[in-house]
């Protein structure tokens, strides 16, 4: 066969194409319809039995050159455009989604507007252990002219010997230091119940990675008026991810900071493996603040520095990190926490970094 027969079979499958589109258009516009008559029916959209029914009856039609399977394949994903095409389009656009809100939302915690492309810190201890040791830390952070300070009161271990944190007792300590040094403070609850009673000692909520698909947990703290740092799951999908947020958002509570703190990966060079993409993924998909928690990801104090600049120049708005006055007698995560003299260090170097704006 010659070019120009070639050329006219593509014409032709050009011209089948073209027919085919308005075919599966003329469908589409029947499928919506039907998808209206079902809701005001109050019927469920996704009819598998219905759906079943016209597949028998396209293969008993079908004489081939495509098998069967091929066929049915094809129509189904016929089938699912289709129905997604009935469900109403802003109801599959999230509320934490840059297409609901083009534009980035700032979170104003005591005087910084995070999310207003400025870096801004969150420092702490990993656990809150006494008031004189949040006490050393909260000095150190007000020094630098810093407001957010973090500690963790409910402490979620992987084994139940270790140190549980202080309870109710470590958000008072915060709560003291918060009002003694003028900061905001930041720290975990890990029950849907304690939320409502933190927000009288705590300014900023966070929900961490073990209990990123707690539901419960975060439609709690969407039932509140505070800000929310959520964590990324030890395992969770960037999706995954978002979609907790939303749970947080559809209660009400728009004031999400995203946290990604690494992902649980086969490498064991550091305790987590930093995503770092997923930071300008995020930034794309959602119009929330993204936090990066350097201490976590890394598990090392010597990647803290080079993974806090990283996070800031791929456009992080803020680094999260754990200081203590004695990380060698911390009651947990002695190994990556840094002492005041390290800090000082490692703040004075970020600042330097070029381009970054304090
Ligand atoms: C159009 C309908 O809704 C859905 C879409 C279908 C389709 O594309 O043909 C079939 C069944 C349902 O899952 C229907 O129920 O008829």
């Amino acid at each position: 066969m010659g070019n120009q027969g070639l050329e006219q079979l593509r014409k032709e499958v050009e011209a089948i194409n073209l027919k085919m589109i308005d075919l599966i258009n003329e469908r589409g516009q029947l499928v919506q319809e039907i998808g209206r008559v079902k809701e005001t029916q109050g019927i469920n959209k996704y009819d598998p039995v219905r759906e079943r029914e016209m597949l028998n009856i396209i293969k008993e039609y079908n004489e081939g050159p495509f098998d069967n399977s091929t066929i049915e394949h094809l129509f189904k994903e016929i089938f699912k455009a289709a129905l997604e095409l009935q469900q109403d389009d802003h109801r599959k656009a999230l509320l934490v989604s840059r297409k609901k809100k083009p534009e980035n939302t700032i979170i104003e915690i005591k005087g910084e507007q995070l999310g207003d492309g400025k870096a801004h810190f969150v420092f702490g201890p990993c656990s809150v252990e006494s008031y004189d040791q949040v006490a050393e830390v909260a000095r150190a952070v007000k020094g630098k002219g810093l407001n957010l300070l973090r500690g963790g009161a409910y402490k979620p271990r992987t084994s139940p010997y270790d140190f549980q944190g202080l309870g109710l007792e470590g958000l008072k300590i915060l709560k003291q230091i918060a009002v003694e040094f003028d900061l905001a403070v930041i720290s975990e609850i890990v029950t849907p119940a304690d939320i409502e009673k933190a927000v009288d000692y705590i300014d900023v909520i966070q929900i961490g990675a073990r209990n990123m698909q707690n539901f419960e947990l975060l439609k709690a703290a969407g039932a509140i008026q505070k800000p929310v740092l959520l964590k990324r799951g030890l395992a969770a999908t960037i999706e995954e991810f978002i979609n907790a947020a939303e749970y947080i958002m559809s209660q009400g509570n728009g004031q999400i900071i995203l946290c990604e703190r690494g992902i649980r990966t086969y490498e064991r060079a550091t305790r987590n493996t930093l995503d770092i993409t997923a930071v300008p993924i995020l930034k794309q998909e959602t119009h929330l603040p993204v936090f990066v928690d350097v201490t976590h990801s890394t598990g090392r104090r010597d990647l803290l520095l080079p993974a806090a600049k990283a996070a800031l120049a791929i456009g992080a708005d803020g680094v999260m990190a754990e200081v203590h006055p004695d990380p060698a007698v911390a009651l947990s995560d002695s190994a990556q926490q840094m002492n005041l003299k390290q800090f000082d260090q490692f703040y004075e170097e970020l600042s330097a970094m070029q381009g970054i704006r304090l």
